[in-house]
């Protein structure tokens, strides 16, 4: 692939107490791809993305953003998390939760409100922008916390689950967005357990039991296995493992 990789997941092993959750790991993800991680509850790929933003530390190996380890201060800028459980102000506004967001990356002003009004349509809450979010269903607050991640155009998105809780037609124009995005020239990398959603990233890396068990194009991975299916494809690298 093109250029230097804008993450480098290098020999990462992770154990929480006795128990290893991640197994030398070792990944890299390029400039305006869309990444996939996909594996079964469990697997681990909340430990990964965890790592790349800096919550989570590896036990041992490193992981590399825009060529610097992590955790780094200096990177919180360029990428934009969301994690699986929204991080969100129940009892404020979808407005003033996104004021909030937006300070904390530097954001003020009119490009602020420009920001908001922008990430609001993404999301396909316009309507709602003054609401209380404790009056948000639970598809609306995933989308208010996917509309914060994309709020200061981070060139690295980090979605964890991104679309659990919402719609396949909206799922499928959120998908949209995330190609207008790469189109962009911005990275993404989305875990999901959904097979649908795998078949539509670029690369996919494959996680079980805390190991990374193949990378490759959707296609390339249910080539090497003879699969005519994602879900086929993993079972049989499962099982070769
Ligand atoms: N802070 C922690 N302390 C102890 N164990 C943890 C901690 N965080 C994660 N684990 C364990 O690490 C393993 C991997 O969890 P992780 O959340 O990374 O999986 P996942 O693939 O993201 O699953 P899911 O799709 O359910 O979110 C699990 O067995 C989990 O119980």
């Amino acid at each position: 692939m093109a250029g230097d990789p804008i993450v480098s997941i290098r020999n990462v092993s992770k154990s929480f107490g006795k128990q290893q959750v991640l197994q030398n790991i070792n990944l890299d993800i390029y400039p305006g791809e869309i990444f996939g991680l996909l594996g079964p509850s469990g697997a681990g790929k909340t430990t990964v993305v965890r790592q790349l933003v800096g919550l989570e530390l590896p036990t041992e190996g490193e992981n590399w953003l825009f060529n610097e380890e992590m955790p780094s201060l200096k990177l919180v800028e360029k990428a934009g998390y969301m994690a699986q459980a929204d991080a969100l102000y129940q009892e404020l506004s979808a407005r003033d939760n996104l004021e909030f967001f937006g300070a904390l990356y530097g954001l003020k002003g009119k490009r602020l409100k420009e920001r908001i009004e922008a990430v609001m349509e993404i999301v396909q809450l316009s309507g709602d922008l003054n609401k209380l979010v404790t009056n948000y269903s639970g598809g609306m607050k995933r989308r208010l916390s996917l509309a914060a991640a994309l709020l200061h155009e981070p060139e690295l998105l980090i979605l964890d689950e991104p679309t659990v809780g919402i719609d396949p037609v909206l799922r499928k124009s959120i998908w949209e967005r995330f190609y207008d995005l790469k189109a962009q020239g911005t990275a993404l990398i989305v875990t999901t357990h959904v097979m649908d959603e795998a078949e539509k990233c670029d690369r996919l890396g494959m996680i079980r039991n805390g190991r990374l068990i193949a990378v490759g194009t959707p296609q390339e991975l249910k080539e090497h296995t003879s699969s005519d299916t994602i879900e086929q494809a993993f079972l049989v690298y499962g099982g070769a493992e």
